[in-house]
């Protein structure tokens, strides 16, 4: 990144684009050494069993469906981010000033997943929002893996308008798109292919009536 200006710049284009086409990317979201930590972090917790097989759906709703998607995933706790985390949820937090600045869009938090996709693993066409809420609103996925090759399949295909494009997974391109209207998919890849994937949130719309872990014994008759 050349100076501060120039970050602003590059980032009020990628507002304007997201308002546009629902969808842009931002290279060299973080820097290359930054991103090598995050690399280096999400390999290590990998090879020591940390991740757990991704799922679908929400509470109870929550299914495996390796026929859906086979990449596995550990969440970020962001009251105990590592450095690099850190520098993440910090860049994080500045794309989250924009956007709401840019679209009045009220979005209140941030959570992230580290996700890696073993060889053969993919991630068919989907929407990043749970049918049952729609606080997810901005999805945000950066790429970790240096000197990715287009012939290592695990491209990002977005859907738009009738067309698609191919992303590569290459380190620090961070892709940002809108999580109720953009359909996408992970197209198989050959090698592990490691990235951080988040969703900006808004609070939830409606709220439910009725906590279902209330305590609902009846109450003590009158009198
Ligand atoms: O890793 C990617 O390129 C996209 C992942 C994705 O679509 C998701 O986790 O919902
Ligand atoms: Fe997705």
């Amino acid at each position: 990144m050349t100076s501060d200006g120039a970050a602003l710049i590059l980032e009020s284009t990628a507002i304007d684009q997201l308002a546009e086409q629902g969808w842009t990317l931002i290279r060299d979201f973080l820097a290359e050494e930054e991103i090598a930590e995050l690399a280096a972090e999400a390999q290590r917790l990998w090879e020591a069993g940390a991740f757990k097989r991704a799922g679908i759906g929400r509470a109870e709703r929550f299914q495996i469906r390796p026929d859906i998607r086979s990449d596995h995933i550990l969440w970020l706790d962001e009251n105990a981010p590592t450095r690099a985390q850190k520098v993440y949820w910090q860049r994080i937090e500045t794309l989250r000033r924009e956007i709401n600045r840019a679209f009045f869009a009220g979005l209140v938090s941030f959570e992230a997943h580290f996700a890696v996709y073993p060889p053969g693993a993919f991630y068919r066409k989907h929407l990043d929002q749970f049918s049952s809420s729609s606080d997810r609103i901005i999805s945000c996925v950066l790429y970790l893996n240096r000197d990715w090759r287009e012939e290592y399949g695990g491209a990002l295909r977005l859907y738009t308008d009738g067309n698609f494009i191919d992303i590569q997974p290459r380190a620090g391109t961070c892709v940002i798109f809108r999580s109720d209207s953009i359909y996408h998919e992970v197209l198989p890849s050959q090698r592990e292919r490691f990235s951080v994937t988040g969703w900006f949130k808004r609070r939830p719309l409606v709220m439910p009536l009725e906590d279902p872990l209330r305590d609902r014994s009846p109450s003590p008759p009158f009198g």
